[in-house]
């Protein structure tokens, strides 16, 4: 392997608390809100159809026009404390907002740029007051910062002259500068989510994300940064030039969901998830595929059952309101998770085979085992291969613990779990087993469960 001086620092997964708390999270909450959502996706009548917070890039959308949305910012409506409440009732156990999209404008009151809130008619600070009301219904917030800054005169996507250089050092000065800041407005924030990072004159910057990541770290004990960050000596991110990740855990899986374990490559990860196929700004007019919380709930279930989190996306309109489609959405994916929670919080990974019936989870707390169902098959019986020497001890609906369920043998260390049919099953529901190994547990087989 190569000797990199830039590259991953660490081998395998974080195991402090901090982690521990961020991999049990299960459901995050993102949420996309800047000057972007004041255009809803259109110009002078015409329809964008790009993700609407990368309209300024629209040839349709004249830039010095958008570089005055901001004059227009007042969101009448904004309330993050009904943000937040509506978030706990989802179920969110953690939040990331953006504090800095691609164009620049700063949801905070930065010293380091006049494109910021306190320059709008609004005036106030935006990320304060939603993390106080987040930090107050307990769910964790993370703030997402994208180095990506057009409104910056020293961005640059690649570093041709010395005067481009020249720009550049302005640019990682400022870019560190709003960085130190948040994190001393912001000190209760658990983590920084980094985007915008694929510029080749970033990818040059190994040393000075670096130690920016190490200052980061040391402002902010167990500090969660994932590995959208740092490029390493050879500009490589994500996974440096051995295929060892960078940062905490895996950040690549924006808008699509590994498929096996494999996939994962045993590290923890994120997945972050717009509702419609691309939009996470605020588009007044979403066109395509829109996914139903029944989508939804499987890909949350699918995420946490490969050992990740699933983050869905909300993007707030110019008046600080979240749309109807969001708020049923929110809702309905909260009925869901106040009846089959245990299923999702504090869970991972199961080595048993998959099924068709759908996912398996497994409590990293009691050891207790979850079938999460989307596909019953017609005959009422759930096949369940399980690792070798396990024993099923006790078989029950999440919903229903007194209806003792009987496995049937097929085979050694296989099942058929009949599911009652005359239950009339309408959502995704949980079958949770209790299993023991055939050895004594000295072995490290599954706990007992309690
Ligand atoms: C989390 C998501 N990342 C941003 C983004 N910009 C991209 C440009 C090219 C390819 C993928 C991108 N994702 C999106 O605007 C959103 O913030």
């Amino acid at each position: 392997s190569l000797t990199l001086e830039y590259g991953a620092h660490r081998i395998g997964k974080r195991t402090d608390q901090m982690m521990e708390t961020w991999r049990n999270y299960g459901l995050g909450q993102f949420i996309h809100w800047g000057v972007y959502a004041l255009t809803g996706g259109h110009w002078d009548g015409e329809y964008y159809s790009g993700a609407a917070e990368w309209i300024r890039s629209w040839d349709k959308m004249p830039k010095d026009a958008y570089d005055q949305l901001y004059k227009s910012f007042d969101p009448k409506n904004y309330e993050p404390k009904a943000w937040a409440k509506q978030a706990k009732e989802m179920g969110a156990k953690y939040m990331i907002i953006t504090t800095k999209h691609h164009d620049g404008f700063s949801l905070w009151p930065s010293k380091y740029t006049d494109y910021d809130v306190t320059n709008s008619p609004y005036g106030n600070d935006i990320i304060g007051p939603l993390v106080e009301a987040y930090d107050a219904e307990g769910i964790d917030v993370y703030l997402y910062f994208s180095v990506m800054d057009w409104s910056q005169p020293g961005y640059r996507v690649s570093l041709e002259t010395e005067e481009d250089r020249t720009a550049y050092e302005d640019f990682k000065a400022f870019t560190r500068n709003q960085l130190i800041e948040l994190l001393e407005l912001y000190p209760s924030a658990k983590g920084l989510w980094f985007d915008g990072t694929w510029d080749e004159a970033w990818k040059e910057q190994a040393v000075f994300a670096d130690e920016l990541e190490k200052e980061m770290r040391a402002m902010i004990p167990g500090l969660i940064i994932g590995s959208r960050f740092r490029p390493d000596d050879y500009g490589n991110r994500h996974f440096d030039s051995n295929g060892d990740l960078m940062g905490d855990y895996e950040q690549g899986w924006e808008r699509k969901l590994p498929n096996t374990y494999e996939d994962t490559k045993g590290n923890d990860w994120d997945a972050v998830m717009t509702v419609p196929e691309n939009q996470w700004g605020y588009h007044s007019d979403w066109r395509g595929h829109v996914k139903s919380s029944y989508e939804l709930i499987e890909m949350l279930v699918k995420s946490v059952s490969l050992d990740g989190n699933f983050v869905l996306n909300f993007g707030p309109d110019g008046q600080g309101n979240i749309r109807s489609e969001e708020a049923k959405l929110a809702k309905e994916i909260g009925d869901w998770m106040k009846v089959n929670q245990k299923a999702i919080y504090s869970c991972g990974y199961l080595n048993w085979q998959k099924q068709d019936w759908g996912y398996y989870t497994q409590s990293r707390e009691d050891g207790k085992i979850y079938m999460v169902v989307f596909n019953q098959p017609l005959d009422g019986k759930l096949r369940v291969k399980t690792a070798d020497k396990v024993i099923l001890d006790k078989v029950y609906p999440l919903e229903n613990p007194g209806m003792i369920l009987t496995p049937e043998l097929i085979q050694k260390n296989e099942y058929f779990i009949p599911v009652i049919m005359d239950q009339k099953w309408t959502s995704p529901y949980v079958i949770v087993v209790e299993s023991s190994s055939t050895d004594e547990d000295k072995n490290g087989g599954f706990q007992k469960a309690k």
